[in-house]
């Protein structure tokens, strides 16, 4: 297959732009085993080809008469699905945002209820116009209108309600085999808040990045809602709310419920990845410690996020035009002390003990933590022990200090969010990052979705000046400067991590996810770009880019953990075969297990 070829692909800009080309391969594909007949197939999105099935095919599984009778390439089928699409952005022109990127999701979400070849198809090669509405931004307006939205299920739903019968229930999965599991209770759905069995829309958009980035087979993913209640009134009080109608579950109560959960997937699937997603803070890291000892599992908005920080933190330096090692002396202010803001500090603070060869306690000394009672020092009476360690002393700078005054006392060379709260770098904060003593200051507003970030791209340029770094967690287009130059808007969201984490973490057969796997995930995508490219201010690649840079983050983290001594083998591929592989060799592995949308012949069997 023309596609696989990606796999020896050197790091340039032109061969990483050729993993995205659209091709219909006419290489014949394996065969797949289907144990239904007639219109059920038709009815299931992962085995239905619509109008493509051949003739032949309708013969063999009673497909014949119930489909007009004219078969229709799937490649006809792609531009006819591209063309309502386009015919729907003109019919839509004008209309408020929020409408037409509703009504954008719902023609995708029939799609993907339909026929998932399709549509994963359609997502993969077009996931620069298609992501920001299946993944962030869209799907959280998705999320907070999901009880309307709702047409058919996907995922599995466990509650409060059916403690003592997850371990039977997970058995009612269809598919045999589930490699990669996306869960959230969602109690902190992006900047969103608790929005309860309404954030199914999060491991749901997750999953889909799986598929698209990772090629991980669609059959084998599965969107968890664990739902425990909400604390959202507005919610509660919604008589078409569809979760349980009660406050959250807390303490032991709540952490029953979940590790009866983790138990339960574990003993269907023991070799499944388990990815933690939009907790609030408290829970992420009492479930992290919890369970990444014992299962092999990892916290994206903690981890994840913080070696797509670190990755740009880094990139910054290079934009200085300055060495590596100067990451150690770079002042860094982190607004927003949760799950990700934590996440980001402490991975970044162990990456200058590490360069500088010092204490993790000496490396806190330039970086500066404010949450919603401002600038976090030695003096905060009750103080979240995860913070404790970077907080500053009080002499330095006062308890509570704002954004503003902490700019200007510092002159940061990064200002990063992860506050959740939309506009609070204002033009006061921006103006003061003028004085940054770095010749490129950098903004990071990479709070989600796009109201919620901390500025815009606009305003960044506009009162920090054009020789800025910008990085949002949602997408933004670039900015024209008045110079005339571009001002390059990054896209600094853990989807350029997450993917390749659980990847090789598959692959691998690792057993947990460690600490080095995840700084060889950072570390990948760090060097990903080159010199040139990071000068005119791009730390990340293109979201055109992202199988590829996905392949070879997989590939970094598989090593580690190879190199970590968990990798267990996947498949026919023993530990020992790991080990022997070359880097090269680690990449095509990677690449040949990857799914790839394309009609394979359907075989009954019963
Ligand atoms: N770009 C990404 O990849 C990415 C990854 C993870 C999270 N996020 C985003 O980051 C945000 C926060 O996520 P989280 O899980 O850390 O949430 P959280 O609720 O755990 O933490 C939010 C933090 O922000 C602080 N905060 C609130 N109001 C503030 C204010 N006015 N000034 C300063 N600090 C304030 C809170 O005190 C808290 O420490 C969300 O919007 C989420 O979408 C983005
Ligand atoms: O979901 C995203 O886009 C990134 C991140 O996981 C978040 O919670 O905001
Ligand atoms: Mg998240």
């Amino acid at each position: 297959m023309m596609w696989r070829s990606i796999a020896g692909f050197s790091k340039s800009v032109a061969a990483r732009a050729h993993g995205s080309r659209r091709c219909f391969s006419t290489a014949i594909p394996g065969p797949c085993i289907v144990h239904k007949r007639g219109a059920d197939i038709l009815h299931d999105p992962w085995f239905n080809k619509d109008t493509g099935f051949p003739l032949t095919e309708r013969d063999r599984l009673g497909l014949r008469g119930l489909l007009p009778p004219r078969v229709i390439s799937f490649e006809q089928q792609y531009d006819r699905f591209i063309e309502s699409f386009r015919s729907l952005e003109r019919n839509t022109q004008g209309q408020p945002e929020n409408v037409v990127s509703l009504a954008k999701w719902r023609i995708l979400n029939r799609l993907h209820d339909r026929n998932e070849t399709l549509y994963y198809r359609v997502l993969m090669d077009n996931i620069k116009d298609f992501a920001p509405i299946i993944y962030t931004p869209t799907v959280g307006l998705v999320c907070q209108n999901y009880s309307g939205l709702y047409r058919r299920p996907r995922g599995m739903y466990f509650s409060a309600k059916d403690k003592g019968e997850m371990m039977s229930m997970i058995y009612n999965w269809p598919a045999q085999q589930v490699d990669m599991i996306v869960i959230t209770d969602g109690s902190r759905i992006l900047g969103l808040g608790d929005l309860g069995v309404q954030g199914i829309g999060i491991p749901i958009g997750k999953l889909d990045m799986y598929v698209s980035a990772a090629g991980i087979n669609p059959q084998r993913v599965l969107p968890i809602m664990l739902d425990v209640g909400t604390n959202n009134e507005k919610l509660l009080q919604n008589p078409l709310y569809l979760g349980l109608r009660q406050p959250r579950l807390e303490g032991e109560e709540y952490l029953e419920i979940i590790d009866e959960f983790m138990e339960a997937a574990f003993t269907r699937w023991p070799k499944a990845v388990v990815q933690f997603e939009d907790f609030q803070a408290k829970w992420a890291f009492e479930t992290l410690e919890r369970y990444r000892k014992k299962f092999c599992m990892f916290n994206d908005d903690v981890q994840g996020t913080a070696g797509v920080a670190l990755a740009g933190l880094l990139g910054t330096v290079r934009a200085q035009g300055r060495p590596l090692s100067d990451f150690v002396n770079q002042k860094i202010v982190v607004v927003g002390a949760g799950s990700a803001g934590l996440g980001v500090t402490k991975m970044a603070v162990q990456a200058v003990a590490r360069m500088a060869g010092i204490s993790e306690i000496d490396a806190t000394k330039n970086f500066y933590l404010i949450d919603k009672d401002g600038l976090v020092t030695t003096e905060r009476t009750k103080i979240d022990p995860a913070a404790l360690a970077f907080a500053k002393n009080p002499a330095e700078i006062r308890e509570g200090a704002t954004i503003v005054e902490v700019v200007k006392k510092v002159k940061p060379h990064v200002l990063l969010g992860l506050s959740g709260v939309g506009g609070i770098f204002g033009e006061d904060v921006l103006k003061a990052m003028r004085e940054s003593d770095s010749c490129k200051p950098a903004i990071f507003a990479m709070s989600n979705p796009t109201l919620n970030a901390e500025c815009t791209a606009a305003d960044a340029f506009k009162h920090a000046g054009g020789n800025i770094v910008f990085a949002s967690g949602s997408p933004f287009e670039n900015i024209e400067l008045d110079n005339g130059k571009v001002g390059h808007v990054n896209q600094a969201n853990n989807m350029y991590l997450f993917p390749g984490i659980g990847l090789g973490t598959l692959l691998a057969g690792a057993r947990i996810v460690t600490d080095g796997m995840l700084q060889a995930a950072a570390e990948c995508l760090a060097s990903y770009m080159t010199d040139e490219e990071v000068q005119k201010g791009i730390l990340y690649p293109s979201i055109n880019n992202i199988r590829h840079i996905t392949t070879e983050v997989g590939a970094a983290v598989l090593r580690a953990a190879v190199s970590d001594d968990i990798a267990e083998g996947h498949g026919d591929v023993g530990p020992k075969d790991l080990s022997l592989m070359s880097k090269e060799d680690t990449v095509n592995y990677i690449t040949r297990n990857m799914w790839f949308p394309i009609y394979s012949p359907l075989v009954h069997e019963k």
